[in-house]
Parts: structure tokens; sequence; C-alpha cells
């Protein structure tokens, strides 16, 4: 690699210092001998003094901050260190921790990182955009406007950490260089009273801006990075209900865009279905067929991740089953704040984009004596997949599952009952898998949206490994693949190639006969299954690209091409050889 900085300015720069790991003949070439003690470490020695340095600190969020300060220092030992101790430290870096480190993000407060664009300073966002990416080749925008973070709400600013935690996954298990993202927050201002009456909030202290001005904002932002960078993907994060399908609407056939709450985890929720789908059917005799459209479906939670996932498994219904639209729509109950909402026109309120999303909303009962409760659905319904994303902790309650298990029971012994309390943080999630266990004597098949562990029962004399259905398993590695491929669009069978491919990596399909497996693969492997589902991505965008152009063995050596260009691409965290060059790189 040819730089042309060198001594303070190379120490300085968390893209290209090495800290002790600088050879000798480097320190030489680039005045750094008298500026870095005598001694050179190898990164393994550097990740064992920063492992320990992160040991010595005793909550996680002084982790965070640790974690946060390093990445500041040296991008290649931040991410060589977190590839170490992946599962350790993922928690750390994203969900949970990093949610109460946004929810403290003007106390924290130590060094900006991303790019910042603020609704009263919009007549200078290009020159500010540019100020920031002219010269830089740039891949990946992730974007949010903090309405929605994680389950804690707005956020304001401080909702650029979900920005950066979101572009630190995608280099850490999609392998994409880290130089070539930016994370962003639009702050439009804030509705969190906490935060408005805070001296101390570091952001644009007024309400929200909504509406037209609002629109004019975002829209802004957008044809920026379409001007400059066309071949980008756009990943939008953590946007309130009501927008976030509208501008993920508004822009996906016109740019790779992709929002990460609906289309992410209504990815990762479908590969999650199909795999306990899968080992279902294995011991179910008539009750819960083999197909998605064969499954009656209650989300709780009508918002992005809930509308997101409800759409995808609907959507996946008709191209895998073929069923119609009219007909896969009817094997949804969608349960919001409301109680049950109307249930034969989901194709009414499906429209994402609607703008009569707030109407919609409000189909559901507002008076208590006429609402149909998640409870009376379940008894009603006799669901065979039940999924939270509501934020309401504890919402499946024991007498909700066990109405659910002992219904499905009745109608074939051998089914298991799919349930998947989603909300993050941990804290928010429906149900604990230990109670949900306990409570259908084993028999359920659970996954949550953060990381809860393995659940030792003794019911069948078995341990169950709790799978992590958690965005983060696919999104990086559907990027990774739009990106590969140059796409313009993510598509929805681009989505699906990426579900599909992740559900086929599943422990509890691969297994040979199913014992408690989870029904995800482990974070550990996490960088493994994205280059696999980057992979299936990429290669269904190319054939898509050439529409009916590939054929035989054309097609087969594109395919090829793929998993190679693919390898080539990854980004690892390893120290690069540095030659001095005026002409070399600055930044
Ligand atoms: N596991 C994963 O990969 C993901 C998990 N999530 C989690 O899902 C939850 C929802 O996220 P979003 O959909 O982005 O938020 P959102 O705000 O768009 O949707 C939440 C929905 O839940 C409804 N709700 C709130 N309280 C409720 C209650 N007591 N009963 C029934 N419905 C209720 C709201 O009215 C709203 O429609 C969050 O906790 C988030 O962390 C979101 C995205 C990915
Ligand atoms: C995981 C994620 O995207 C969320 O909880 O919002
Ligand atoms: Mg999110």
């Amino acid at each position: 690699m040819r730089l042309a900085i060198r001594g303070e300015q190379l120490l300085t720069s968390p893209r290209f210092n090495k800290g002790t790991g600088f050879p000798t003949n480097e320190r030489k070439a680039f005045g750094l001998s008298s500026r870095i003690p005598y001694r050179v470490n190898t990164i393994d020695e550097q990740c064992e003094r920063a492992y320990g340095q992160l040991r010595a600190r005793d909550t996680p969020i002084r982790k965070n901050t640790f974690l946060q300060s390093l990445k500041d220092q040296n991008w290649t030992l931040y991410y060589a260190l977190l590839s170490r101790h992946l599962k350790e430290l993922v928690p750390i870096i994203y969900t949970p921790t990093e949610g109460d480190a946004i929810a403290s993000y003007s106390h924290l407060f130590r060094r900006s990182e991303g790019l910042y664009l603020t609704f009263p300073e919009q007549d200078s966002m290009e020159q500010d955009f540019l100020e920031q990416t002219q010269g830089r080749e740039i891949d990946l925008f992730v974007c949010t406007d903090s309405e929605a973070i994680l389950g804690i709400g707005d956020q304001g600013v401080g909702g650029i950490g979900i920005s950066t935690a979101k572009s630190t996954m995608y280099t850490l298990v999609g392998g994409l260089d880290p130089s070539r993202s930016v994370s962003v927050v639009l702050d439009v201002g804030t509705n969190n009273e906490d935060l408005l009456n805070d001296p101390l909030y570091v952001g644009w202290p007024f309400s929200r801006v909504r509406g037209e001005e609002y629109d004019n904002f975002v829209d802004k932002f957008v044809q920026l990075v379409r001007k400059y960078y066309p071949h980008s993907l756009l990943h939008f994060e953590d946007f309130g209900v009501t927008n976030a399908h509208r501008i993920l609407d508004r822009y996906r056939d016109t740019h790779a865009a992709f929002n990460d709450d609906i289309q992410g985890t209504g990815a990762v929720t479908l590969a999650c279905i199909m795999a306990a789908i899968g080992v279902s059917s294995r011991s179910s005799v008539k009750g819960q067929g083999k197909r998605l459209s064969d499954q009656r479906y209650i989300i709780l939670g009508a918002g992005s991740a809930g509308m997101g996932i409800a759409v995808q498994i609907r959507d996946a219904m008709i191209t895998a089953d073929g069923v119609s639209r009219e007909a896969a729509n009817l094997r949804f109950w969608m349960v919001d704040r409301e109680g049950l909402l109307y249930h034969p026109s989901f194709e009414e309120f499906y429209r994402p984009a609607s703008e009569k999303w707030d109407e919609i909303i409000r189909v559901g009962a507002d008076d208590a004596s006429t609402r149909v409760e998640l409870l009376d659905t379940v008894k009603e319904v006799k669901p065979t997949v039940l999924i939270g994303c509501s934020t309401a902790s504890g919402a499946f309650t024991e007498e909700v599952v066990k109405a659910m298990a002992e219904a499905l029971q009745q109608e074939d012994p051998g089914t298991k009952p799919i349930i998947m309390p989603l909300s993050n943080p941990g804290k928010l999630v429906e149900a604990k898998p230990e109670d949900v266990l306990r409570w259908t004597g084993g028999r359920a098949l659970v996954a949550t949206g953060s990381p809860f562990g393995n659940v030792n029962i003794d019911i069948q004399g078995k341990e169950k490994d709790i799978a992590e259905c958690n965005n983060a398993l696919i999104y990086p590695g559907l990027g990774f693949g739009a990106i590969l491929s140059k796409s313009r669009r993510m598509t929805d069978t681009m989505l699906l190639a990426g579900a599909r491919r992740l559900a086929a990596l599943s422990p509890a399909i691969t297994s040979a006969r199913y014992a408690g497996e989870a029904l995800l693969p482990d974070f550990d492997d996490a960088p493994r299954v994205n280059f696999e589902i980057g992979v299936a991505v990429a290669e269904q965008a190319v054939v898509e690209g050439r529409e009916h152009a590939a054929d035989g063995e054309e097609k087969e050596r594109i395919l090829h091409e793929v998993r190679e260009h693919a390898a080539n691409n990854v980004w690892v965290p390893v120290y690069a050889k540095y030659i001095y060059d005026e002409g070399g790189l600055k930044e």
C-alpha cells in the first residue's frame, strides 16, 4: 500500500495506524522510530494486550467505550480483536449494549464519527457531503433519522451510533472494507423530551420536522448519494414506522436502497421459519405441513419489522409455493396496540408505502370492549407461528403460549409451535426462551432477536440452542452481494435468495437428526454465513441482470466467477505493507 502521510499524521489515522505493530523498516521510512517504543508487536500480541485491557472494564458500557476508543485509534486492531472474540464482543458493540451507548450519547461523547446532516444546515448539504466523501471510493451509506432506534425509540443525534454499529457489522461479518462505508445521521430534531431538556444534548434541540419539509430534506440527501455514488448501497436503519416504508418505496426502484428493519428482519425471519418448518415437518404427521403457505402466522407489532416480516414471508409463499397473493395474505393475523387488525383485507393495509398507513394502523378497535386481544386471536387462529416485534416486554404470557401449544397438540401431537420473540434489546423480549420451553414441555422451536444463550431444559433430556434471529445475521451478506454485483436495485428475489441460503445453513437442518440444534447458525459463524449469503445474492443479481442471456455453460461460468470475485473482495483485518510515495493515499 502506497501512503503519502508520515509521522504523527500516520499514527493518528485509524485506517493506517499500526501502533507497536509498525515493523522497523516502516518506522524508519515514515519517521516513526522515536514516536513508538522499541519493540515490534505482532497483531496477536496487540490483541492480547487490548483484550486484557478490555477485560479490566467491569460493565458492558465501559467495554463499549473502550472499544470505541480502540476503533478511533486503529481499525485493523479493532476488527482483529472483535473477530477473535466475535460472540462475546458483538453484544458489546451492537445490540444490546450499543442501545445504552446511544441513549447516553451526549454524555459519553468524546469524538464524532460519521456524517452529521442537520436540518437547519441543509443549504450547505452538498458541500458538507463532499467535505467527507470527495475523492473517496464509497460502496455503502448507512443512514438513520433516529426516530425508532432498536426498541428504545427516538434518540435524536445519538442515533448515529446505530449507523456506525451497522457499518461495523458490515465489515466484521460482511467483509466490507471499512474505508468504503459512511455512517450518516439525518438530524431532523427529536421529540424525546429528556434530550430536549438536557443542556448537554449535542444534537439540534428542536421537535422533529415532519411532512414536506422532512421529505425534501431526506430527498436532498438521497439525491446526493445517487449523483455521486450511483452504484452504492443505501441502507436505511431505524426510521419511524410511518416513514420507513414510504421512503423505501420511494427510492427502491431507482437505487439499491435497502431498509434493514423491514427487509433485513423480514429475510432473517423468513430463513428461520423455513428452517423451523423443516424441523417440525420431520415429526409432524399432518398438522403443520411443509410449506410456508401451510402455516398460520400471528405477528404482534405491525410496525417496520412486523410488516417487513409479513411481506417477506408472503412474497416467498407466492414465489415458492405458487399461491395467489390473496390466499397468501389470508395466512396472517397482525395484532398491534389496538388488538387484532382487520384481517381479511390484509391486502389493503399491506401496501407498506401506503399513504393510508395511519388510518390502517387504526383499523383495530380503539374501544377496549370490542377489541380482540392477542390471547383471543391465538385461541381462534391456532397459529403455527407466533412472532413478536412489538417492544411489549412479556406480551407472550404463559396463557398465550400454552393456548397456542395446546391447540396445535390437539391438531397433531408432532407439531412444534414456532415462537419468535424478536424485540430488542433483550429486556423488551416478548417471552424468555426458557419460559417458552417450560410452558410448552420443550416442544417449541424458539428464536430471539437478542442473544439469550442456550436453555438447559430437562425435557426430553435435551439442551436447546436458541437461535439469535437478528437481521445482523443476514444484512451484511445481502449488502455484500448487492455491492459485489454493483446492483442498482435490491430486488425481492435477491432477498429471497439470501434467505434461502441462510436457511440451508441452519444447524437444525444440516444435522442428521434434530436434537435441539439452533434454527440459525451461531454468531461465531456469521462471517462464513454472510459470505455464502453474499454469493447467493450476487449470483441472483447476475442471473437477473442477464435476464435470459445466461444459460447452460455460460451461466455456470458466471456463477463460478461470482464466488471467486467475492473471495477476492473480502476485507480482512491484517496489516498491509506500506511504501512511502508522495502520490499515495492520504486518508
Ligand atoms: N430481531 C431483529 O432483527 C429486529 C428486531 N426488531 C425489534 O422489533 C421491535 C419493533 O421494531 P420496529 O418494527 O422497528 O418498531 P416500530 O415502532 O416500527 O413498530 C413497533 C410496533 O409495535 C406496536 N406496539 C407497541 N406496543 C405494543 C403492544 N403493547 N402490543 C402490541 N403492539 C405494540 C407499535 O404500535 C408498532 O406498530 C423493536 O424492539 C426492535 O428492536 C426490529 C428490527 C430487527
Ligand atoms: C436489530 C435491529 O435492526 C433493531 O432492533 O432495530
Ligand atoms: Mg434496526
